[in-house]
C-alpha cells in the first residue's frame, strides 16, 4: 500500500474516533499551532531565507502576523462559529426548533503553494482544525526548506494522526489525489487546479481552488500619482513579484505614462536602494526554472526600468516594461515575477473593455480620486476582489472573503469563511408530534380554502428570536408595572404609555406577506 494511502487511512481512522469534534480538542490544537509559530520563528525564517531570500522581518510581516491573527480569531470565536445558527421561519414551522448546525466534513486535503508557503498552507489548516476536521497537509516541494521544516515541526505541536504532513512532488500529490477526501483545498496555478478538480470529481469531492491569473491595475489620470505609484511599487515587487494578488500590469493613458515610470523609479530606489541585488528586503526567484520563464517574458518589450538579471542568484531586478501590447509575450500569462508592463489605453471605457475581454482576475486595482469612477469600475467589471487606491491589503482582513471567481478560483476563505468553507452547514428541523391539525393545510384532499391558509402559513416569515425577545420584554414591563402600581400608583399611567410605545415599536411590525 503506498505511503500516501496509509497516511490518509490513518487520518480517517483518527477522525472516526470523534476526538477532533470536541471544541476543547480543537482549541488545544489551535493553541499548539500558535505556540509553534511563536517558539519556532527562527527555524521558519531561516528556511524562508533559503527558499526565497525573504528577510526575517518580511516573514513576520507578510506571513506570521496574519496567521497569529487568524488563530486568535478562531480561538476567540470558535464557540460562536460552531454553535447552532437560528434561522427565520414560516408560520408553518413556528412551533418547531429550526437551526443550522455546522458539522465537520471529515478528512480534508490541503495542497499548498511555495510563494507564501506558511500563509497558504497553514491558513486553511486553521479553518480545518476549527471546523473539527482531520487534514492531510501537502506543502509545496518548490519551497523545499520550508516544506522540510513543516514536516519536522507540525507533528511536534499537533496531533500527528489527525494532521499528518506528506512531502514530495507531483508523484506524491497524484497518489494523494487518488484517495478519497471530504474536501480538497488547493492553492496554486490553474493548470494544476484542473488536475485537482478532475481527481476530486472521481469521488465527488468538493474543492476550493485558490488560483492566480493576471490582476490588472488601472491608474486614472485624476489621482495623486506619487502616492499611487508608491503603493503599486510595494504591491508589485514584494516577494519579487511572486504574489498571487500582485498587480500584474498597469493600464493608463499615454499622457501620464512618463510620470508613472518616473515615480516608480523613485520608489524602487526608496525601498530597495540603488542596488536591489544587495538589499536584504529584495527577494529572489524561487528556482532556475521559474527564473528562465520570467526572463523570457521580457522579449519584445522595452525595458524602462531595471531589466538586469543574474542566473546564478535567480536575481531579476525590479523592472518596468513599456511598448507593450496585448500581443506581447508578457501579456500571455500571469507574470508572477518582478516585471511590470505598462499598457497605454485611451481612458476608463477602454480600461473596462480591456479587463472584461480577459479572464476574471483574482484582484483588480483602481487608482483614482473620483468615487464615481471607482463605483463604475465595481459595477462594470468582475474580480475576486477590488481595491481602490491600494494593493494587497484586503488580504489582511479576516472579515473579507478571500478567493477568486471564474478562472481565478472557486470558494473563499479567511476568518469565519474558512470555518464555513470546511464545514457542512447542516439544516435541522425538529418538530413535535403534537399540533397535527396545523398540518391539515398540506394534506390531500387539496382545496381552495386550504390553499389560502397554506399561502399564509408558508409565506408569512417569522423571526422567532425576535418574538422571544419581545415576549421577554413584555413580561418584564408587566412585572415593573405591577410593582409600580402597588408601590407608586401616581407613576402607573406613564408606565402604561411606555408599554404602549413598546407595543407600537418595530418589534411588533408585521413581517412581509408575500
Ligand atoms: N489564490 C491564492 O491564494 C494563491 C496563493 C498563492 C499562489 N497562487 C497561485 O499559484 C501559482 C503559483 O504556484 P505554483 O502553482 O507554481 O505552485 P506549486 O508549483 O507549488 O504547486 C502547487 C501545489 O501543486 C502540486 N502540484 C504541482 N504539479 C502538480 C501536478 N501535476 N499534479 C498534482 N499536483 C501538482 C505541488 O506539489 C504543490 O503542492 C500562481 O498562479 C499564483 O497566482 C494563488
Ligand atoms: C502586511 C500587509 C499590510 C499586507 C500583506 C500583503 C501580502 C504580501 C499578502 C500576501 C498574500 C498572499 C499569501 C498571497 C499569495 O500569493
Amino acid at each position: 500500500m503506498p505511503v500516501e494511502q496509509q497516511v490518509v487511512a490513518r487520518a480517517r481512522k483518527a477522525f472516526l474516533t470523534g476526538r477532533s469534534k470536541a471544541l476543547s480538542y480543537r482549541l488545544s490544537q489551535l493553541k499548539g499551532l500558535r505556540r509553534l509559530i511563536t517558539e519556532k520563528q527562527r527555524d521558519i525564517a531561516d528556511a524562508l531565507r533559503k527558499d526565497l531570500h525573504k528577510s526575517e522581518n518580511a516573514t513576520q510581516l507578510y506571513e506570521m502576523i496574519g496567521l497569529e491573527g487568524e488563530i486568535d480569531l478562531a480561538v476567540s470565536h470558535l464557540s460562536e462559529w460552531a454553535a447552532p445558527r437560528p434561522v427565520e421561519q414560516s408560520l408553518l414551522t413556528v412551533a418547531d426548533e429550526v437551526y443550522i448546525q455546522p458539522e465537520p466534513l471529515g478528512v480534508v486535503l490541503i495542497i499548498g503553494a511555495w510563494n507564501y508557503p506558511w500563509a497558504v498552507t497553514v491558513q486553511p489548516l486553521i479553518g480545518a482544525i476549527a471546523a473539527g476536521n482531520a487534514a492531510v497537509i501537502k506543502p509545496s516541494e518548490v519551497s523545499s526548506h520550508t516544506s522540510k521544516v513543516m514536516e519536522e515541526l507540525l507533528p511536534l505541536y499537533l496531533d500527528k494522526e489527525l494532521f499528518p504532513v506528506v512531502t514530495g512532488g507531483v508523484v506524491q500529490t497524484q497518489e494523494l489525489l487518488k484517495q478519497r477526501f471530504d474536501h480538497i483545498f488547493y492553492t496554486g496555478n490553474s493548470t494544476v487546479g484542473k488536475v485537482v478538480m478532475e481527481a476530486a470529481a472521481r469521488h465527488l469531492t468538493p474543492v476550493t481552488l485558490e488560483l492566480g491569473g493576471k490582476s490588472p491595475c488601472y491608474i486614472d489620470k485624476d489621482c495623486d500619482l506619487s502616492v499611487a505609484c508608491r503603493r503599486i511599487t510595494w504591491g508589485k515587487y514584494v516577494n519579487c513579484g511572486q504574489t498571487c494578488i500582485a498587480p500584474d500590469y498597469i493600464l493608463c493613458e499615454p499622457s501620464i505614462q512618463d510620470k508613472v515610470v518616473k515615480e516608480i523609479r523613485k520608489c524602487i530606489k526608496e525601498f530597495y536602494t540603488d542596488d536591489p541585488k544587495t538589499c536584504p528586503d529584495y527577494s529572489r526567484i524561487v528556482s532556475l526554472r521559474h527564473f528562465r520563464r520570467i526572463v523570457a517574458l521580457m522579449e519584445g518589450s522595452s525595458v524602462a526600468i531595471g531589466g538586469e538579471t543574474d542566473e546564478a542568484q535567480c536575481y531579476i531586478a525590479p523592472t518596468v516594461l513599456t511598448e507593450v501590447t496585448s500581443e506581447s509575450k508578457v501579456m500571455q500569462e500571469e507574470i508572477f515575477g518582478p516585471l511590470l508592463p505598462i499598457i497605454p489605453i485611451s481612458g476608463t471605457d477602454e480600461a473596462i473593455e480591456f479587463i472584461n475581454k480577459r479572464e476574471k482576475p483574482l484582484a483588480l486595482y483602481v487608482f483614482s480620486s473620483s468615487d464615481k469612477m471607482i463605483k463604475r469600475m465595481i459595477a462594470d467589471t468582475s474580480s475576486g476582489a477590488l481595491l481602490a487606491n491600494d494593493c494587497l491589503v484586503h488580504y489582511t482582513l479576516s472579515d473579507l472573503p478571500f478567493g477568486g471567481v471564474g478562472s481565478s478560483g472557486m470558494g473563499h476563505y479567511h476568518g469565519r469563511y474558512t470555518f464555513d468553507q470546511l464545514s457542512h452547514l447542516r439544516s435541522c428541523l425538529i418538530k413535535k408530534l403534537r399540533m397535527e391539525r396545523v398540518n391539515q393545510v398540506r394534506y390531500p384532499p387539496h382545496t381552495a380554502q386550504k390553499l389560502r391558509w397554506a399561502r399564509l402559513f408558508l409565506l408569512k416569515r417569522v423571526d422567532v428570536g425576535q418574538w422571544r425577545r419581545a415576549a421577554q420584554a413584555v413580561a418584564l414591563v408587566t412585572l415593573a408595572a405591577y410593582v409600580v402600581q402597588v408601590r407608586r400608583p401616581e407613576r402607573f399611567t406613564s408606565i402604561l404609555y411606555w408599554l404602549g410605545s413598546l407595543v407600537n415599536s418595530d418589534l411588533w411590525s408585521p413581517c412581509d406577506l408575500r
